[in-house]
C-alpha cells in the first residue's frame, strides 16, 4: 500500500509551457545551446579534417623533391630562416606521392623501407622543407635560373589568414547563427532573456504579458474561492496603486501562497496578473541558483530591475522555499550561495516602496521551513492558504478543463467529482487529459464517462504492468486482496470497497481501493483503527489461509506503523501518554508519521512507551482482523475464487459474491483508502 490519497503522478508538467504556447519551442535553454555548439564545432572540426586535410596546413616535401620541383619550374617563390625554408607551388604537390589505385591511405613504397611514422599523404600549394646540414652551394643561383621568387617575407603570411577563415570560418558562421538565434528568442520571450549568451548574471524569468488570447483570468480558476478572494484586493491594488496609497497607507508587498503541490498557486498568481491587466514574471527559485557563487543574487536583482521597468506588474517567485529555507539549516556546501539569493530577495523587497505597483507573490509547500526574516511585516507578510478543493470545487475544476472537450451526454461530472477526493486542480486536469487520450485511442468523437472513469482508475491505481504470475502466486495474492476486501466489509466505519482487482498495477501486485462518499477533515479513533485492522487484512488473510508469511505485506505495515504512532504521537490517542506532542506535524496519511527530526525532546524512557504504545495498537488491529475473518472464511472464499476467474471485481460485484453487506452506514465518510499488496521481492 504505499499508496497515497493524492497520487503524485498525476501532476502533468505544464509550468514552462507560455500561454498559448507562443515562443515555448524557440527558448532554448543555454545550458542545452552550449551543448549543441560544442557539438558542431567539433562536427566541423572532423569533417575538415576529413575532406581538407592538408587544407590548413603546408605540405613537408624532402629537399630533394624540393629542387626537382623547382628544377621543373613549379615553385613559384620562397622564403629562407635558418635551415628551414617554407614556399609556394605554382601547381600543387602531392606528398608522399600516391601510386595509381592505391588505396588514398595507403603507404608509399619509398616510406615503407624505414621509416615507422609515415604520414599520410597530402596536398598543397605550400611547403614546407629542411636545408641539408652540408650547404649546397650553388642552390641561388639555381633558383633565379628557375624564376623562383626568393621573399624576404614569410610566404605563409598572405595564406594565414585564409587559413584562419578556412578553419575557423563556419565556427564564426556558427557562433554567429547561435547568438542571432538567443537573440531572436530573447525577444520572442518578451526580451526577459536580453543579453543571452552573455547574460548570466540575468535572471531567466518568463514574462507572460497579457495578450487577450494568451490571458489567464480568474475564470479558469475553480474550486479554490478563500484563496481567491483574498487576492481580490491585490488585483485592485495592481489596477490603481494610487487609491490605496493615497491616504499613506502601505499596500502589500509580498504575498505567500501556501498549498500541496498542483492546487493551481501558479496559476492563481497568473491570474492575480491576468485580472489587473499587468505583466507577469515568473520564475522558480531553484532557477536563480547556479554553480557559481554570487550569480543568484545577480539574478534577483536583474529580476527586480526589470519589473521595475514595467510596473505595475507581478513578480512570482516558485518554490521559494529551495532558497528561503532557514538560514543555517542547509547542507554544507552551497549554503552560501543560497543565503546570498536570500539576502538579495530580502533586499529588494524592503529597496522597493509600495507606491512602485510591484507585488511580489511566493509559492510554496512547506511554509514552516522559511526563513523567519522572509516573514516579517513589509515582505511576505500576507498567507494566502490554497487548498485542496471540496468536491464542489472539484466539479467545478472539472467544468473548466470540460469546456474546450466534447463530452457524451452520459458524462456526470458530479459523480467524477466525489469519486476523486484528495485530487488536486492539477490532478483534475490531468484526468481530463487522459480520459481525452483515452476517448481518442477508442476512436469515439467525444468523450463518454466510462473513459473517465478508466482514466481516473489508471491514475489512482497506477498502469496494469504485464507480469506473468505462477497460479500458486495468484491465488496469493487473491487471498491478500480479498483480506483487505473483506475487512472493509466488515468493519464499521470502513470505506467503502470500490474495486479489487489481482492484476498488478504500478508498484502492487494486486489492489483493493478504497474511497469515503464524501470530503473529510476530522478523522474520528475508530476509523483510524479501522483503517488500521483493513490495511492488516492481506497479512492477516495469509497467516490464516497459508500460516506462514510473505513480503508482500511490506507497504501495507508501513503504513499501518506510520498511522498508529501518529496516532500517539500527534494525536493523543494514547491513555499512557496523554495530549503531548511527541512529533511534528506531518501528512498523516504518508506514513512515518513522527519524529522531529534529528533530537526529541523527549526521554529515552517515552521513546520506549512510544514504541510499546505503538506495538499495542497494530497487536489489537491485527487480533480483530484475525477474528473477524476466520469467522468469515466462506465470504473470503466466494471472492477469492471470483478473483481468481474473473481478476477484477467492482462494488457491486463485490457484494453479490460475497453475500455480505457494505460496511455500516455512516453520516460521513474520510479519506480515500487504497490497499495494495506491496510487490512481493521473492516473487517478482
Ligand atoms: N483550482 C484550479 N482550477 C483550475 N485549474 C487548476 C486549478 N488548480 C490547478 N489547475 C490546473 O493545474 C495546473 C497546474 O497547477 P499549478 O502549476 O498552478 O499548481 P501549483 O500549486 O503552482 O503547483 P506547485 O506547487 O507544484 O508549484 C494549472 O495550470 C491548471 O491547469
Ligand atoms: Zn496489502
Amino acid at each position: 500500500m504505499k499508496r497515497e490519497t493524492r497520487p503524485s503522478a498525476a501532476k502533468p508538467q505544464n509550468k514552462t509551457a507560455l500561454p498559448g504556447g507562443k515562443a515555448g519551442q524557440s527558448r532554448m535553454p543555454p545550458r542545452k545551446a552550449w551543448l549543441i555548439f560544442v557539438i558542431i564545432l567539433f562536427v566541423n572540426y572532423v569533417l575538415m579534417k576529413t575532406f581538407f586535410p592538408g587544407a590548413d596546413a603546408p605540405v613537408t616535401v624532402p629537399y630533394t623533391v624540393f629542387k626537382q620541383e623547382a628544377a621543373k619550374g613549379n615553385v613559384k617563390s620562397i622564403y629562407s630562416q635558418g635551415d628551414s625554408i617554407e614556399g609556394r607551388f605554382n601547381n600543387a604537390v602531392t606528398w608522399p606521392p600516391q601510386q595509381q589505385g592505391e588505396a588514398k591511405d595507403a603507404q608509399p613504397p619509398a616510406q615503407q623501407k624505414g621509416l615507422l611514422a609515415t604520414p599520410p599523404s597530402r596536398t598543397s600549394n605550400t611547403f614546407t622543407t629542411t636545408l641539408p646540414a652540408f650547404v649546397d652551394p650553388g642552390l641561388e643561383q639555381f633558383l633565379i635560373d628557375n624564376k623562383v621568387e626568393i621573399s624576404a617575407t614569410p610566404i605563409q603570411e598572405g595564406s594565414a589568414l585564409g587559413t584562419l577563415l578556412f578553419g575557423f570560418g563556419p565556427a564564426i558562421l556558427i557562433i554567429a547563427f547561435y547568438v542571432w538565434l538567443y537573440r531572436r528568442a530573447a525577444q520572442q520571450s518578451g526580451g526577459a532573456m536580453g543579453g543571452g549568451l552573455f547574460g548570466i548574471g540575468k535572471s531567466k524569468a518568463r514574462r507572460y504579458d497579457q495578450e487577450q488570447d494568451s490571458r489567464v483570468t480568474f475564470n479558469d480558476v475553480a474550486g479554490i474561492d478563500e484563496a481567491e478572494n483574498e487576492l481580490v484586493e491585490v488585483v485592485d491594488f495592481l489596477k490603481d496603486p494610487h487609491k490605496y496609497t493615497r491616504l499613506g497607507g502601505a499596500a502589500p508587498k509580498g504575498v505567500l501562497l501556501v498549498g500541496s503541490p498542483g492546487t493551481g498557486k501558479t496559476l492563481l498568481a497568473r491570474a492575480v496578473a491576468g485580472e489587473a491587466g499587468v505583466p507577469f514574471f515568473s520564475m522558480s527559485a531553484a532557477e536563480f541558483v547556479e554553480m557559481i557563487v554570487g550569480v543568484g543574487a545577480a539574478r534577483v536583482r536583474d529580476l527586480f530591475r526589470q519589473a521595475r521597468e514595467s510596473a505595475p506588474a507581478i513578480i512570482f517567485i516558485d518554490e521559494l522555499d529551495s532558497i528561503g529555507r532557514a538560514r543555517g539549516q542547509v547542507a554544507i556546501g552551497g549554503s552560501s550561495e543560497q543565503e546570498q539569493t536570500l539576502n538579495q530577495i530580502l533586499t529588494e523587497m524592503d529597496g522597493f516602496s509600495s507606491r512602485e505597483g510591484i507585488i511580489v507573490l511566493a509559492a510554496t509547500n512547506q511554509p514552516d521551513v522559511l526563513d523567519k526574516a522572509l516573514l516579517r511585516p513589509g515582505r511576505f507578510d500576507r498567507r494566502v492558504v490554497v487548498n485542496l478543493p471540496d468536491k464542489t470545487g472539484r466539479e467545478a475544476i472539472l467544468k473548466v478543463h470540460t469546456r474546450k472537450v466534447p463530452l457524451a451526454p452520459d458524462v456526470r461530472l458530479t459523480e467524477l467529482a466525489s469519486a476523486t477526493p484528495g485530487l488536486a486542480g492539477a490532478d483534475l486536469r490531468n484526468l481530463v487529459n487522459e480520459a481525452a487520450l483515452l476517448a481518442a485511442r477508442r476512436e469515439q468523437d467525444q468523450v463518454r464517462h466510462k473513459d473517465f472513469v478508466d482514466a481516473l482508475e489508471k491514475i489512482v491505481l497506477g498502469p496494469e504492468r504485464p507480469i506473468l504470475l505462477s497460479e500458486a502466486d495468484r491465488e496469493r495474492i487473491a487471498y491478500h486482496e480479498s483480506g483487505h476486501a473483506i475487512l472493509g466489509l466488515l468493519v464499521p466505519g470502513a470505506d467503502p470497497v470500490h474495486r479489487v482487482t489481482i492484476v498488478p498495477r504500478g508498484q502492487a501486485l494486486g489492489v483493493t481501493y478504497q474511497r469515503p462518499q464524501t470530503d473529510r477533515y476530522n478523522y474520528p479513533e475508530a476509523y483510524l483503527r479501522a483503517r488500521i485492522v483493513g490495511m492488516l487484512g492481506g497479512r492477516v488473510a495469509e497467516e490464516i489461509v497459508y500460516g506462514t508469511r510473505t513480503t508482500g505485506a511490506e507497504n501495507d505495515i508501513e503504513q499501518a506503523t506510520g498511522l498508529a504512532r501518529s496516532m500517539v504521537t500527534r494525536w493523543g490517542m494514547s491513555d499512557k501518554l496523554g495530549m503531548v506532542q511527541l512529533a511534528s506535524r506531518q501528512n498523516p496519511f504518508l506514513g512515518g508519521g513522527g519524529g522531529f527530526g534529528g533530537d526529541k525532546p523527549f526521554s529515552d524512557e517515552t521513546a520506549r512507551l512510544i514504541d510499546l504504545e505503538v506495538q499495542r495498537i497494530i497487536e489489537a488491529c491485527h487480533r480483530d482482523a484475525t477474528r473477524l475473518l476466520a469467522t468469515h472464511r466462506p465470504a473470503l472464499d466466494a471472492l477469492v475464487d471470483a478473483l481468481l476467474q474473473r481478476e477484477t471485481l467492482d462494488e457491486r460485484e463485490i457484494l453479490e459474491v460475497t453475500g455480505l453487506p457494505p460496511a455500516p452506514p455512516l453520516e460521513s465518510r474520510p479519506l480515500a483508502v487504497v490497499a495494495g499488496r506491496g510487490r512481493d521481492r521473492a516473487q517478482a
